[in-house]
């Protein structure tokens, strides 16, 4: 006898605390339906740890608590507690008898559990009778519905009993944690195998991206590091510049401070000049009437003279020899003076004549001189006058020798925007590099879109004027130069920048400006366009100021053609042209006016010189005639006082001869004024002509300055733009101040470390596209893919381990089930025959290949009968034919308790006492509570318990005889 004691309280039907003491090993439970009976059973599997509420015939677990009736509350808690005798240690734990508790709270829903009275795990209670035989799903509990299905069960269903008698359940639930086990670790690891696959794919370009960052992280640091210094010397550099600017700013100005002084001081100079040559020339007027007024005296004198002579001529024929004498002294002393006064004056003319030749001869000289010289600027002057022809004729007509692009110009036609060379206007100075930059393209015709090109290119066809190549503006698209390429650019030498930086255009033509330029580099000179064009590894079209070119991909284009005038260059020279002209034409009407001027005075000279010679030609006689005149009155004066001495003789002011003498003199002397004063003139008028020259070349050389001020400025201001780039670079980039800058520079060779910053900014810019993080992505990476590596190594262990465990699990399986499988077999037919009368019955495996998967059949042959499947036999044959196997089981495996409920319902009367007689075989070795209304059953019970309901709705429990056992079941039974 195993199961001791049942107590129960609170369970369904039994609210009140019923205690069953079995003391027997066959114990039956009687009473009519629905008294509980089934409740005990119940009972002893909810003890048993049975989680399933369907099996327990209940909706929720709270159903076992009992729920009230008519008479009675409901409870709150619902308790069993089985008392085993370990005596025998069938449960494995050291104590000699053992108490499993179960209780339930209605309120919470909890759940307690019991051994011993301390409490424990519903685990441990299901560990405790697992190897009892007693589990949940045990065979030791078998009612009327377990009897009736085994017979219409599906082999593999009916499989479950015989594992549970071999004992293999315990391994199968094992083996299918195992295999749960097995499937999560395989989860585990094909998850871990997906992530290492992704680690590993990420792990090698991670690789090599951290190392290019690495790399990437050197170079940077060393560009800092030198461009630091670079900027430093630059800035230094443009401090300096700008320094030398403005005092070249202030030598300019100062310049232009003394040219303009110089300029208000010769035009001051010049108004003075004028004001002398106004007073020379009133001067001069008023001499010309004192010597008008002289001549007029001098006529008179030389008509009074005329009537004295005649008088005195008169007066010597009548008067006497001594009247004579004196008359005649006076007229030899008269003759005389004038003939001194004549000599002298011949004498002056001719001392002026040879001075005057000598002037025309340098005069003559001059004027060959300057001959010489405006025949040469004649000849230039005409020369940049064609040019000039030439340059303003195409100015007006650019497209002269362009057919096609005049053609189509001319005929107005829609949607024609202008020519590229119109739209474009360069700056000054980049007009030659932007030219030749366009080459043909200047000639392009900008049209609105596509559809307008296609009209002009169908016109050109038509007219066959030519080809043209259009640009619709809707499909230009803009080309830049890459930013990294424009920084390395700007580090070298001699880089102005884009060509598109250096026209001027409508907003309208931005894009198309960018598609013809944005990508186009203007430098300096062509040394410099070759090395640009090297770190930029000869991906850009260069030009050079001078318009020669480094092609992208490196071939050159350049040199010079003797007229090389496009649209975009004629201004320039027009420009350049026209100042020339203009200088030149200033030359030639100075040295025009210069010429005139001693033509004009040669002229003068000459007339002076032609005059001298009249008046020497007159004069000469006339001295001449004196001198004869003195003679013959001399010798007639000797004549008649040949002793008288002539030299005290001596002529009075009042002498006409003195008085025409003087006004002579006085003639002399106003003409000699007059020519001082008109050569002063003439002098003060040539100073001015000289001034004003003087003048307008300090203009021209003002307007350079004011150029070269400009100039100046624009430098200036481009140092100071640089100046600012640098400085904001610095703080921004670097975050430091100059002067801390400065205290990092590094003490080396500047122009190598510029090239060092541009090698390196070209292998920086060489590594392309750099992930920063990939060093650390790739340290997080790699440490990860190594951890789960070694993970992947664990869990590989751990499913080898497993798959170890399930295979020794199966062959114990194999081998326990195969065992009992054929220990039941052989008890079968000996069952069969006690309990049939006869016949025989054997069970074989469906499937004896698959010992652990195989469903179990059985073949059966009553007495009398055919071998049949079970499945044909009548429900009661059924029932019997599934006790048999039971009692196989049961002969083949011990089992300490059975518990069978209402399980012979099916049988008749015969049949139910062959099953109630068989059961006493067990006795001693199992314990049998069994619940039925059959009274052969019960007449073989050793004990019988009733179950009543006296109160309606609560069970309750008594130990009855069988007489009194057989009274509390129906009629109906009884009868059955
Ligand atoms: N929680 C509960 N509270 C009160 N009564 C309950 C509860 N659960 C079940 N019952 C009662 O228990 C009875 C069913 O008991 P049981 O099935 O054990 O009867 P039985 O004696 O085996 O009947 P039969 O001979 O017909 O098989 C029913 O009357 C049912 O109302």
């Amino acid at each position: 006898m195993f199961l001791k004691r049942i107590e129960l309280q609170g369970f369904k039907s039994f609210a009140d605390k019923s205690i069953i003491t079995f003391d027997s090993d066959v114990i039956g439970i009687v009473g009519p339906n629905g008294c509980g009976k089934s409740n005990i059973n119940d009972a002893i599997r909810w003890v048993l740890g049975e989680q399933s509420v369907k099996s327990l015939r209940g909706t929720s677990m709270s159903d076992v608590i009992f729920n009230g009736s008519t008479e009675r509350k409901p409870v709150n808690m619902a308790e069993v507690t089985l008392v085993f005798d370990n005596s025998r240690h069938i449960m494995n734990v050291d104590f000699e008898e053992v108490e499993v508790t179960r209780r339930l709270h209605r309120q919470s829903g909890e759940g307690e559990y019991f051994i011993n009275k301390t409490p424990c795990r519903l685990k441990d209670i299901v560990n405790l009778v697992m190897d009892t035989g007693l589990g949940r799903d045990s065979l030791s509990i078998i009612s009327q519905g377990n009897i009736s299905a085994f017979a219409d069960a599906k082999p593999e269903e009916r499989r479950a009993l015989f594992e549970e008698a071999a004992g293999v359940a315990k391994y199968k639930k094992r083996k299918n944690e195992s295999l749960g086990k097995l499937n999560r670790t395989q989860e585990n690891l094909s998850r871990l195998e997906d992530i290492i696959m992704e680690l590993e794919r990420q792990v090698n370009p991670l690789k090599r991206q951290a190392k290019k960052a690495n790399i990437y992280i050197e170079k940077k640091s060393e560009l800092e590091k030198i461009e630091v210094s670079v900027l430093v010397d630059e800035i230094e550099k443009l401090h300096t510049q700008m320094e030398e600017l403005k005092k070249k700013s202030f030598d300019l100005d100062t310049q232009k401070a003394m040219h303009e002084t110089t300029i208000s001081v010769e035009d001051n100079q010049n108004s003075e000049l004028r004001n002398e040559m106004y007073q020379l020339d009133r001067e001069i007027t008023k001499l010309q009437e004192t010597f008008t007024k002289l001549s007029e005296d001098a006529r008179m004198l030389e008509t009074r003279k005329i009537e004295m002579d005649e008088k005195r001529k008169y007066a010597l024929e009548f008067a006497s020899n001594a009247e004579k004498a004196k008359e005649l002294k006076a007229m030899m002393e008269e003759a005389h003076y004038e003939y001194e006064d004549r000599s002298r004056r011949l004498q002056d003319l001719e001392t002026d004549m040879a001075l005057r030749k000598e002037e025309m001869t340098k005069c003559d000289n001059d004027i060959s001189y300057c001959l010489q010289e405006n025949q040469q600027a004649n000849a230039i002057l005409n020369r940049l006058q064609n040019r000039k022809d030439v340059l303003e004729n195409l100015a007006r007509q650019p497209f002269n020798h362009q057919q096609a692009v005049k053609a189509v110009l001319d005929a107005n036609l829609n949607g024609i925007l202008g020519v590229v060379s119109q739209l474009f206007k360069p700056q000054m100075n980049y007009e030659t590099a932007i030219s030749n930059s366009l080459a043909g393209a200047m000639y392009h015709i900008v049209t609105k879109d596509e559809a307008s090109a296609r009209h002009a290119i169908s016109f050109l066809k038509k007219n066959q004027s030519g080809r043209a190549t259009f640009l619709p503006l809707t499909v230009m698209k803009p080309r830049y130069m890459n930013k990294e390429h424009r920084m390395l650019a700007e580090n070298c030498e001699g880089f102005l920048g884009i060509a598109s930086e250096f026209v001027e255009n409508e907003e309208r033509f931005n894009t198309l400006r960018d598609a013809l330029f944005g990508n186009v580099i203007v430098v300096d000179q062509l040394v410099n366009a070759n090395e640009i064009a090297k770190v930029l590894r000869y991906g850009y079209k260069i030009v050079t100021l001078e318009g020669d070119i480094v092609n992208k991909g490196g071939s050159m284009t350049g040199g010079r053609t003797r007229n090389q005038a496009t649209p975009l260059t004629i201004q320039k020279e027009l420009n350049q042209v026209l100042q020339s002209l203009d200088g030149q034409s200033m030359k030639v009407d100075g040295l025009k006016n210069q010429l005139t001027a001693l033509q004009s005075k040669k002229e003068r000279l000459r007339t002076d010189f032609v005059q001298m010679q009249i008046s020497s030609a007159q004069l000469d006689p006339i001295v001449k005639a004196k001198w004869a005149k003195y003679d013959r009155l001399k010798a007639d004066y000797e004549q008649i006082a040949p002793q008288e001495d002539l030299a005290d003789s001596a002529l009075m002011e009042d002498d006409i001869v003195v008085k025409l003498s003087a006004v002579h003199s006085k003639i002399d002397d106003i003409t000699s004024q007059m020519k001082s004063k008109r050569e002063r003139r003439l002098k003060a008028g040539n100073e001015v002509e000289r001034k004003d020259g003087q003048i307008r070349q300090l203009r021209r050389e003002l307007n350079v300055l004011q150029n070269e001020m400009r100039e100046v400025e624009v430098a200036q201001a481009k140092a100071e733009t640089r100046l600012e780039t640098s400085m904001e670079r610095l703080s921004s980039t670097y975050e430091m101040t100059f002067e801390y800058a400065q205290s990092m520079k590094l003490d080396t060779d500047m122009e190598e470390a510029r090239r060092r910053v541009v090698v390196l900014r070209q292998e920086i810019a060489a590594l392309g596209n750099v992930n920063l993080d990939a060093p650390k992505e790739y340290e997080e990476v790699s440490e990860r893919f190594t951890f789960l590596s070694k993970q992947r190594e664990d869990l590989l262990a751990a499913k080898d381990k497993i798959l170890t465990a399930i295979d020794e699990m199966d062959e114990i399986m194999i081998k326990q089930f195969k065992e009992m499988f054929d220990k039941i077999n052989a008890q079968l037919n000996d069952v069969f025959r006690a309990l049939f009368g006869g016949g025989k019955a054997r069970l074989f495996m469906v499937d004896p290949q698959d010992v652990l998967n195989t469903g179990i059949d059985i073949d059966v042959q009553p007495p009398g009968k055919t071998v049949q499947n079970i499945r044909l036999f009548s429900g009661g044959e059924k029932s019997l034919i599934a006790i048999c196997v039971l009692f196989s089981i049961l002969k083949a495996r011990t089992m300490p308790l059975c518990i069978f409920d209402e399980v012979e319902a099916a049988l008749d009367q015969a049949n139910v006492e062959r099953f109630a007689k068989y059961i006493g075989q067990f006795r001693g070795e199992s314990q049998f509570i069994v619940v039925t209304h059959r009274p052969g059953t019960m007449a073989q019970c050793d004990a019988l318990y009733g179950v009543t309901m006296q109160q309606n709705g609560v069970s309750q429990l008594l130990k009855v005889k069988l007489q009194d056992a057989i009274h509390m079941i129906d009629k109906e039974e009884v009868s059955a």
